[in-house]
C-alpha cells in the first residue's frame, strides 16, 4: 500500500474506532457488535505495525477503555486498571506460551471464564468498604461507590480487617436480571438495552443508586490491586484469599503446567459457553507466579502475562421461510425474516430484522434461500449472508402499503426505511398517544403506556382525540383504575387544553420535529391555521429549519387522516394558538466542531446551548465550519482546524459568545 493511502486509512479507521469507543464506553449503547469492532481495531493494530511512523501516541491501539461521564467524581487507580491482550486463534496461545517461556521457567497457567462485564475497583479499609470505581481510562475512573453498595454479593465488611485492600472484578447482570430489565423497557416504551454487558454498564452509572439496585446486578471478583497486612505469592492463592474474605471469586479457575492442556480448557470453557449463567466473551489464560508476572511486565496497554481469547458468534445455516413487513413504533415499515428455527447462544431463534431494503438488496436475499444466522453480541439474531442463493431468484421487494392501515409508506430522503406517517395508523397509536401525553407535549399526568393500552384494548380509545371523549365512567371501569387517579385523570386532560401551540406542534410527533423545532414553528406562525396555509418553501425560511424538516411538516397536515384528527382536537377545545415572537438568534446560523473533553459541559449540552441559540453542530470539520470548540484531549479535528484556519475557542470562549449578544 502507498504510504499516502496508509495514512488516510489509519486516520479513518482512527476516527471510526474513537465513535464507537464513545458509544460504548461512554454511552453504553453500542452501534455495531464486538465482534465487528475487534475486526476494525485489528485492522488498524495491523496497519500501525506496517506504517508505524503514522501510529499516533494516542491511537485506541493504544489506550484502554473510555472516557469518563461528568456525573461521578473521578478516581484515580493507584495500580492501573489495564485491559486485556485478545487473541482469536490457538495458535496465537502457543505463541504466547513461548513469549512466556523465553523470560521465565516453568510457567504455571490459570484458565479462567472471561466474564462479559465491566471493571470495578473495590477499595477497603480496615476491613471496611471504603470506595468503588469504573475502570475508566485505565488511570482515571469514576466514584460510583453508591451504586456499587447496592450489589448483594459485594461485602460492606470484610472477615479478616486487613487495613489495605484494593480488588479487581467484573460487575455483570446475569440473563435472568437482563430478560426481566428489558421486559421492563419493552413495556414502558424505553429504548432497551443491547446486551447484558451494556445494560450493567449502563445501570451501574445510573444517577440514581435505587434504580441501579432494581437492576438485579452481581460481581466477580479476579484479582488483588494492593493489600497490606499480608503477603501473596501467586494468583491461584490470592483467589482462594479472597474467597475467605468474604468475596464472591471468579468461577472455574484451573491450573496448568503446560500449554495444550490450557488450551484444552480454553477450548472447553468455550464448547459450554451458552451454560452458564451470565454472558462469557472468551477465556482469560495467566500466569499464576506474581514474581514471573513481574518480570514478564506489561505494555501502556496490557499486562504480558496474559492473553484473552475471545470465542467467535455462533453462526448457523438454515432455511428462510418467510418475511414479514411489521410497523415499528415510529412507523418505519420493518422487514423480519422468519426461518426454520435454529438454535444460537443457547436459545431458540426463529426470526431476524433484516432492516430495510438497502439491506436486502446488498445481501440478496429470497425466500426460500438458505441463509446464515447468528447473534450480534451474542443477543440481537442477524442475517450473515446467503449461503445458496436460488436458481433465477431477485431480491425480495417490500411493499410500500403499511401493512397496518394500508396508507401508502413513503420513503424518506437519506433514509433507507420506508415509513407510515398516518398518524392514526393502529400500529403507531399507541405510541403516538404516550408521547402525546408525555411530560414535553402536552403534559398529562397519570397517563403513562400502562394506561394508555389499557383504554386502547378496552376499545375506549383509538386516537389522540378519542382521549378528550372520555368520561370519569369509562376510565374508572380500567382494570386496577381507582375512582381517585381516574379523578385524577380527568382533570389531567381537561388542563392539557390550554397547552401553548408549540407543545401540540411537539405533541402531533411529526416527523423530525422535536421540542425546539415545533418552538420555531409556533413562535414563528403565533396559530396553527397560519402554519397550515404555509407551503414548505415558507416553513423552510424560518432559521433552523431545513428543507426535509419544512416537507415533513407539510406531508404530515396534507394526510387527511392527520387534518381530521387536527379538527376533532379543534372541537374539543384544545388551545391553538402560540406566542408569536420575533426570533432573537444570537448564533445565526454559524456551525460550530466539538472535540475532546470540555471542563464542565457535557458534548449534549454543550450542543443543546448551541442548537438553542440559533447554532449548528457538525461532527466533522470542514471549510463550512465557523468554530471548532477544543477540550481536553482533543484529537484529529483540531489538527484539521488549525490545518484550514479555522477559528478554535474553548469551553469559555463558547460561553462568552452565547452570552455576548
Ligand atoms: N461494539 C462496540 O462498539 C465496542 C466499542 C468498544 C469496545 N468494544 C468491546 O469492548 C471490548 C474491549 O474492551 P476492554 O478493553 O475492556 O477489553 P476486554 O473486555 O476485551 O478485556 C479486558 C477486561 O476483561 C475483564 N475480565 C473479565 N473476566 C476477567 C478475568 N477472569 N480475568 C481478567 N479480566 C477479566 C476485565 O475487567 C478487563 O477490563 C472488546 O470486546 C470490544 O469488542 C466494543
Ligand atoms: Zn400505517
Amino acid at each position: 500500500m502507498e504510504e499516502s493511502k496508509a495514512q488516510k486509512q489509519i486516520q479513518q479507521l482512527t476516527n471510526k474506532i474513537e465513535r464507537y469507543n464513545y458509544q460504548y464506553y461512554v454511552m453504553d449503547d453500542p452501534e455495531i457488535s464486538d465482534f465487528e469492532y475487534d475486526k476494525l481495531l485489528h485492522e488498524l493494530i495491523a496497519l500501525e505495525e506496517q506504517f508505524p511512523q503514522f501510529a499516533s501516541e494516542t491511537s485506541p491501539t493504544r489506550r484502554v477503555g473510555g472516557a469518563a461521564l461528568n456525573t461521578f467524581a473521578p478516581v484515580r487507580h493507584e495500580v492501573q486498571m489495564g485491559s486485556l491482550q485478545d487473541v482469536f486463534d490457538p495458535q496465537e496461545l502457543i505463541a504466547f506460551d513461548e513469549r512466556v517461556r523465553d523470560k521465565v521457567e516453568k510457567p504455571v497457567y490459570i484458565v479462567e471464564p472471561k466474564i462479559d462485564g465491566l471493571s470495578v475497583s473495590l477499595e477497603y479499609r480496615d476491613g471496611k468498604f471504603f470506595r468503588g470505581s469504573t475502570r475508566g481510562d485505565g488511570i482515571t475512573g469514576e466514584d460510583v461507590s453508591e451504586n456499587l453498595k447496592t450489589v448483594g454479593s459485594i461485602p460492606m465488611t470484610l472477615t479478616k480487617p486487613l487495613p489495605l485492600l484494593e480488588v479487581r472484578g467484573e460487575v455483570y447482570m446475569p440473563r435472568t436480571s437482563f430478560e426481566k430489565v428489558v421486559a421492563r423497557q419493552i413495556e414502558n416504551e424505553e429504548e432497551p438495552f443491547k446486551n447484558p454487558r451494556n445494560a450493567a454498564a449502563g445501570s451501574l452509572r445510573q444517577k440514581d443508586s435505587r434504580i441501579t439496585a432494581t437492576r438485579g446486578l452481581d460481581i466477580f471478583v479476579f484479582n488483588i490491586q494492593r493489600i497490606e497486612g499480608t503477603e501473596i505469592f501467586s494468583h491461584k492463592q490470592s483467589l482462594e484469599y479472597l474467597k475467605e474474605l468474604g468475596f464472591k471469586v471468579i468461577p472455574s479457575f484451573k491450573s496448568f503446567i503446560n500449554i495444550q492442556d490450557a488450551i484444552c480448557e480454553i477450548r472447553s470453557i468455550g464448547e459450554n459457553r451458552y451454560g452458564y449463567a451470565f454472558d462469557i466473551d472468551g477465556a482469560v489464560i495467566k500466569v499464576d507466579d506474581f514474581a514471573q508476572r513481574n518480570q514478564l511486565g506489561a505494555t501502556a496497554k496490557f499486562p504480558r502475562w496474559a492473553v484473552a481469547f475471545k470465542y467467535p458468534p455462533e453462526e448457523k445455516e438454515t432455511t428462510l421461510l418467510n418475511i414479514e413487513i411489521k410497523v415499528g413504533r415510529t412507523g418505519a415499515l420493518t422487514p423480519t425474516a422468519v426461518f426454520e428455527p435454529i438454535t444460537l447462544a443457547g436459545t431458540t431463534v426463529s426470526r431476524a430484522v433484516l432492516h430495510n431494503q438497502d439491506f436486502i438488496n446488498e445481501k440478496g436475499i429470497s425466500i426460500g434461500d438458505r441463509i446464515i444466522v447468528r447473534k450480534a453480541g451474542d443477543i440481537i439474531p442477524e442475517v450473515v449472508s446467503v449461503a445458496k442463493h436460488q436458481e433465477g431468484a431477485v431480491p425480495y421487494q417490500i411493499s410500500n402499503i403499511c401493512p397496518s392501515c394500508g396508507s401508502i409508506a413513503e420513503r424518506e430522503e437519506d433514509q433507507a426505511a420506508l415509513r407510515c406517517v398516518n398518524m392514526a395508523c393502529p400500529a403507531q397509536v399507541a405510541r403516538n398517544i404516550v408521547h402525546f401525553a408525555s411530560r414535553d407535549a402536552m403534559d398529562i399526568d397519570g397517563l403513562g403506556p400502562k394506561i394508555v393500552h389499557a383504554l386502547i384494548d378496552a376499545g375506549y380509545v383509538k386516537s389522540t382525540a378519542d382521549l378528550y371523549g372520555l368520561d370519569i365512567q369509562k376510565v374508572i371501569s380500567i382494570e386496577r383504575m381507582g375512582e381517585k387517579s381516574a379523578q385524577n385523570l380527568m382533570t389531567a386532560l381537561d388542563k392539557s387544553k390550554t397547552r401553548d401551540l408549540s407543545r401540540l406542534l411537539y405533541a402531533l410527533g411529526i416527523r423530525g420535529i422535536g421540542q425546539r423545532a415545533a418552538q420555531l414553528l409556533a413562535q414563528h406562525f403565533g396559530n396553527i391555521d397560519d402554519l397550515l396555509a404555509a407551503d414548505a418553501q415558507e416553513i423552510s425560511q424560518i432559521e433552523g429549519f431545513g428543507g426535509i424538516m419544512a416537507q415533513s411538516v407539510v406531508d404530515f397536515f396534507a394526510l387527511k387522516e392527520n387534518q381530521k384528527l387536527l379538527a376533532r382536537l379543534r372541537d374539543a377545545g384544545i388551545n391553538m394558538y402560540g406566542e408569536k415572537k420575533v426570533s432573537r438568534d444570537t448564533l445565526g446560523g454559524k456551525t460550530f466542531v466539538l472535540t475532546g473533553t470540555l471542563p464542565t459541559l457535557t458534548r449534549n449540552e454543550a450542543k443543546e446551548k448551541i442548537e438553542q441559540a440559533g447554532g449548528k453542530v457538525s461532527s466533522s470539520v470542514s471549510k463550512k465550519t465557523d468554530y471548532v470548540v477544543a477540550g481536553e484531549d482533543a484529537g484529529s479535528k483540531l489538527t484539521k482546524a488549525t490545518s484550514l484556519g479555522i477559528e478554535i475557542i474553548d469551553e469559555a470562549g463558547l460561553l462568552q459568545l452565547l452570552e455576548n449578544q
